[in-house]
């Protein structure tokens, strides 16, 4: 777990808008170790977006640089967001298989890759269901396996549940990370939700409001057999890290605007 798969090096963001410079990311440094789940905590507008757009590639950062550990450029890092961004006229297999089309892979061969996930993770007998006659919980798991479908090495979570009921997310946190392990991926999570971040972390690195820099990186110890929902919030060290986190963003550079 120690080998770096993803380094940030002293990554630095101005944007420049029509009101003027936006400096949105101030320096922020970490390493992604191989098989981690690393989750990003921070204000609204602390630039998480910003960086997970820098580390796929989308936007050149203003400074510093993103070094990813693998050698199968354009595979390396893949994507899942709040919205599931399921083409509705696609059945949940072809969703599934969308982005081994897109790398040219043959449909056959797609299509079993794609069933096997189906059927690892819980929607089997679902396969030519169309997105729309899903629940929430079920489109998100099909957004996860399209994106383990082409293998990354790199699993990019931007707040994947954020839209969901409480119930659904909750189970879904526990799954994914499960689903991630079983997987042998490293994932970076965004998220709000303190809570989310304790039950599906490794580690969480705290960031401060824009300009943005890490306030704080803390390993989450709780053994991942014992984060069930029940478990958790009965367990003191969550208390303790849920508290740590919250006075953090409480300081003043951190505070909401
Ligand atoms: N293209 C752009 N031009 C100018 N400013 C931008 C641009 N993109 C983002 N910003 C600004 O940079 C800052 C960081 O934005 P970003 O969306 O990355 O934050 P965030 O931490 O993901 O926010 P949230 O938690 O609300 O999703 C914000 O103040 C935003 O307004």
């Amino acid at each position: 777990m120690n080998t770096p798969i993803l380094s940030a090096n002293a990554i630095g963001m101005r944007f420049e808008s029509a009101s003027g410079p936006v400096e949105a990311i101030g320096n922020v440094s970490f390493d992604l170790r191989e098989g981690e789940i690393l989750a990003l905590v921070g204000p609204s507008g602390c630039g998480k977006t910003t960086l997970f757009n820098i580390i796929t590639g989308l936007l050149a950062p203003s400074r510093g640089e993103i070094v990813i550990a693998s050698d199968r450029a354009g595979q390396d890092v893949g994507y899942m967001l709040q919205k599931d961004l399921l083409l509705p006229w696609r059945s949940v297999i072809d969703n599934v298989i969308l982005g081994l089309e897109v790398r040219g892979m043959a449909r056959d061969k797609a299509r079993a890759i794609a069933r096997d996930l189906i059927e690892a993770y819980g929607l089997k007998g679902f396969e030519d269901a169309r997105p729309s006659t899903l629940s929430g919980g079920m489109r998100q798991r099909v957004a996860i396996m399209r994106t383990l479908a082409f293998d990354p090495a790199v699993v990019l979570l931007d707040e994947p549940f954020s839209a969901l009921d409480f119930q659904t997310r909750t189970l879904l946190q526990q799954d994914v990370a499960r689903i991630i392990a079983e997987r042998r991926k490293s994932a970076i999570l965004i998220t709000h939700d303190i809570g989310e971040a304790i039950t599906m972390a490794d580690r969480i690195l705290v960031l401060s409001t824009r300009p943005s820099t890490v306030i704080r990186t803390m390993d989450i110890e709780i053994p991942r057999d014992a984060r069930d929902p029940i478990s958790l919030r009965s367990d003191q060290r969550y208390n303790d890290y849920f508290v740590s986190i919250w006075e953090d963003l409480q300081l003043p550079n951190a505070r909401v605007a």
